[in-house]
């Protein structure tokens, strides 16, 4: 077996894209980090232990205040959302009331089967309207940029969405729920000793990327080829023929980790309703600045805070990077680093058409952002300012009809075709990763059968 990988971009990896400075500076201009639990988390632990990778992690444990304080900016004010016990009973602004008085008649609500909603109708319907505005707004900005009352809980949520389905309640469902009883070893296993939330890698999370080519370079059966853009396929039957560079080359099996509407354009003159259905997935588009501040030391310690959509900010949140993974600042420790996320779902609205932006534009909204949230009233010693373009896809309300709508039609014309990557059944890495094995084992149990 011959396994041919195109990348049509000058490099691998992604969105996983980390410049390292010479004075020992690491920042990520996209993933930053991994959780640690979850089964998908331990999956990607595993990966790290078989790359060798493992005495190159930096962790984050749950006590740490990268892993327990998290921000509002609301009202011109940083607040802590609330965390812990105590974070339940006490008022804590922007809340008007303690989270226990605004979540107690959740779990004697009557659960309703449903077909999907809104994260934000999921909240409001469950819990309050302050809980849907404070607390899943910036949550779904925090994680898919995006906008809380288009996105679905079922395909953005299914943990949560799946908890309600089955125990009625999410309280009820968070204490009743079967926990994961297999016995963990290895790296695993030290994750969950020390209690990890979240971790990266010394060089940062392009050190994956690097170390599983550098174990397909070794293997004869695999063939890279950077800069090569897969143009078209076309199905023959139970293969495909797949075009590039002015070739053809025959095929057993594509797997599509490209996203949704790029596969759109490769398939479309064969299968015009397959691309129709994959270009119903929308993506948008992020401003990442990151910027360093010499001589400078931020008091707060945090993983960082998020802006909620009402509030009247181009920005999406911030992190407080040299909080969360110091071993990452510049080696003589005299400086802060941040990173300010912009755009998502509201991109066209402040920005413009992604295509004509001004990168300066995007740095000069951030550095303001800084000065007007954190006070840090200083120009950045280091700015790098990057413009993702249609970065994160975004699982709207009625996302898994589509799914549903293109395994159906992927099986019903027998195309030997897997959908993997971000646009389909989660966008963070580790569901990535995750996604695609699963995918990967089902096709090799299928040759072994045949
Ligand atoms: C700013 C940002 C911050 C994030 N933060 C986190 C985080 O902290 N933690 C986390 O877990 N996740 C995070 N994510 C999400 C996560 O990084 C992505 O969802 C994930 O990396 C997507 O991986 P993928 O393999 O699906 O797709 P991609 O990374 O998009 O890779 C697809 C590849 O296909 C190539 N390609 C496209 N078309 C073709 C073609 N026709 N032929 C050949 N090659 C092609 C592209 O060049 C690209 O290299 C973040 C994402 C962004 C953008
Ligand atoms: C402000 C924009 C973004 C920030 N991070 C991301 C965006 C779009 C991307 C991202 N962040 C997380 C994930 C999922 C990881 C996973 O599930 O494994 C993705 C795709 C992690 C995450 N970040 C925040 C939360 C609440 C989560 C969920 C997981 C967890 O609880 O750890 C919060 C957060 N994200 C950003 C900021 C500034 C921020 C602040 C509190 C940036």
């Amino acid at each position: 077996m011959k396994i041919l990988l195109l990348e049509s971009s000058n490099r691998l990896g992604g969105w996983i894209q980390t410049s390292q400075f010479d004075d020992g500076t690491v920042f990520e201009h996209g993933p930053r980090n991994m959780r640690a639990s979850g089964k998908s988390a331990v999956n990607s632990l595993k990966l790290v232990e078989d790359l060798g990778l493992e005495n190159d992690i930096i962790a984050v444990p749950k006590s740490h205040p990268a892993a327990k304080k998290r921000f509002l900016y609301v009202n011109k004010t940083i607040s802590a959302l609330p965390s812990g016990p105590l974070g339940l009973i006490t008022k804590q602004p922007p809340f008007s009331k303690p989270l226990a008085l605004l979540a107690w008649k959740e779990p004697f609500k009557r659960g309703t089967p449903l077909h999907d909603e809104s994260v934000y109708d999921f909240f409001c319907r469950l819990f309050d309207k302050e809980l849907a505005e404070y607390a899943a707004d910036p949550l779904c900005r925090g994680i898919y940029a995006g906008d809380c009352r288009k996105l679905s809980v079922k395909s953005c949520f299914p943990e949560v969405f799946n908890l309600e389905q089955k125990y009625g309640s999410l309280i009820r469902g968070s204490l009743l729920m079967d926990r994961d009883k297999t016995v963990p070893t290895g790296l695993v296993k030290k994750s969950k000793d020390e209690k990890w939330s979240l971790w990266t890698l010394r060089h940062g999370l392009s050190q994956i990327t690097r170390a599983i080519v550098d174990v397909l370079n070794s293997d004869d059966r695999f063939e890279i080829l950077i800069g090569v853009k897969c143009e078209k396929v076309d199905f023959l039957g139970p293969t495909a023929k797949i075009q590039y560079k002015g070739k053809q080359v025959e095929v057993d099996h594509v797997l599509s980790s490209v996203p949704s509407r790029n596969l759109a354009s490769i398939i479309e003159d064969q299968h015009s309703r397959l691309a129709t259905d994959l270009r119903k997935i929308p993506t948008v588009s992020c401003g990442v600045v990151n910027l360093e501040f010499e001589d400078f030391k931020l008091q707060l310690e945090g993983f960082g805070h998020l802006v909620p959509s009402s509030e009247p900010s181009k920005v999406l949140g911030m992190l407080y990077e040299s909080c969360v993974f110091p071993e990452h600042n510049r080696k003589d420790g005299r400086a802060t680093r941040l990173t300010c996320m912009l755009g998502g779902a509201w991109f066209e609205e402040y920005f413009g058409n992604p295509d004509n932006c001004d990168l300066d534009l995007l740095g000069e909204v951030a550095v303001t952002a800084v000065k007007q949230q954190l006070r840090v009233d200083m120009r950045p010693s280091r700015i790098i300012i990057r413009l993702q373009k249609n970065c994160i896809p975004q699982y709207h309300v009625g996302h898994c009809d589509i799914m549903e709508k293109l395994d159906t039609y992927i099986g019903e014309h027998k195309l030997p075709l897997t959908l993997v990557g971000a646009s389909y059944r989660g966008a963070s890495v580790n569901d990535c990763i995750s996604n695609a094995k699963l995918e990967v084992e089902k096709l090799a149990n299928r040759n072994r059968s045949s």
